[in-house]
């Protein structure tokens, strides 16, 4: 079960009895990979052992890859090392849901600036080190998932919008089609839960809080789910839009052997501006309460 795989240039060490790991998504890997920039971050929630996670390093990008199973995280790091990566790739063992808001914490907030250097020193990224967790989360099922969790609402609550410059960030999202769905459900139902979860980003590296700031350009939803189809209901639920979505094919038929009867996709889109709480708002919401 132990073995070593090679893809677009780079080497994979895992174990098939303890890690997700599938050849035929190689093409997939590659054309997402091939869309971000050198010197742009990413945020990968569901990273495996690293397909998308060191290519993007190695094309000169932050990488953020977080993963619930340990295994994944090992095998990470030890593909990390053996490409070369490991400046560019820190490594997160949590839920996607603890992850993300971790992440997305406005630095500074609350805090003198004595008990921030404290918490900065001992939450730093560290490539070969895991956060202190482990305890806190859900065990990850034998199979490396858990079933009906919709992860997008992982984004709700965590806003501050006037520390966010630039563009939102592009997030792709993989999901399943049945046979009986269509596109336009898919993407309602995605857009239903963005739309609802208020997402907000700003930067999550307190190191970085200075005019050389970094925003995340993009997030991986890779937790692959099917059970997000909730049909009209989710369509009746759409407050807002979200402009020019991408829906690519990955698995264009529904026999292809990712998954039988289901053909996969990923949903690319940005998240919409008119999602973000405006802090002066919400401060006089409360205020008037
Ligand atoms: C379909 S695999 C995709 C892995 C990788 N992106 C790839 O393309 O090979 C989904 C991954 O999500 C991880 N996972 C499942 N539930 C999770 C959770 N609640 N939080 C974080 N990761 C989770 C699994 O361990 C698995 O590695």
């Amino acid at each position: 079960m132990v073995t070593e795989v090679k893809q677009y240039g780079a080497r994979f060490k895992l174990d098939y009895g303890l890690v997700y790991w599938n050849s035929r998504l190689e093409r997939e890997h590659k054309r997402l990979v091939s869309l971000f920039q050198g010197g742009e971050t990413i945020c990968d929630m569901f990273a495996g052992i690293g397909p998308f996670a060191i290519p993007a390093a190695q094309k000169g990008c932050m990488v953020y890859a977080n993963d619930l199973n340990p295994d994944s995280i090992r095998f990470l790091k030890i593909n990390t090392q053996i490409n070369m990566a490991e400046g560019d790739v820190c490594a997160y063992d949590m839920d996607a849901r603890k992850f993300i808001s971790e992440m997305m914490t406005v630095p500074l907030q609350g805090n003198n600036p004595e008990s921030c250097e404290a918490e900065k020193s001992s939450e730093e990224c560290h490539p070969t080190t895991n956060r202190e967790t482990q305890s806190k989360i859900p065990a990850v099922e034998e199979n490396g998932s858990a079933e009906n969790l919709d992860f997008l609402d992982a984004f709700r609550g965590i806003i501050q919008k006037k520390y966010w410059k630039g563009s939102m960030p592009l997030v792709h999202c993989y999901c399943f089609m049945r046979s009986n769905e269509t596109e336009e459900l898919i993407i309602s139902v995605l857009f239903m839960d963005v739309v609802q979860v208020l997402p907000f980003f700003y930067p999550f590296e307190q190191s970085k809080i200075d005019e050389n700031i970094t925003y995340i350009n993009s997030i991986l939803v890779t937790y692959i789910n099917t059970s997000c189809i909730f049909g009209k209901e989710a369509e009746s639920a759409l407050g807002a839009s979200i402009q020019d979505p991408i829906l690519h094919t990955v698995t264009p038929n529904l026999h292809w052997d990712v998954a039988p009867n289901k053909a996969m996709f990923c949903l690319s889109f940005r998240l919409p501006e008119e999602s973000c709480i405006n802090e002066d708002a919400a401060a006089a919401a409360a205020s008037s309460l």
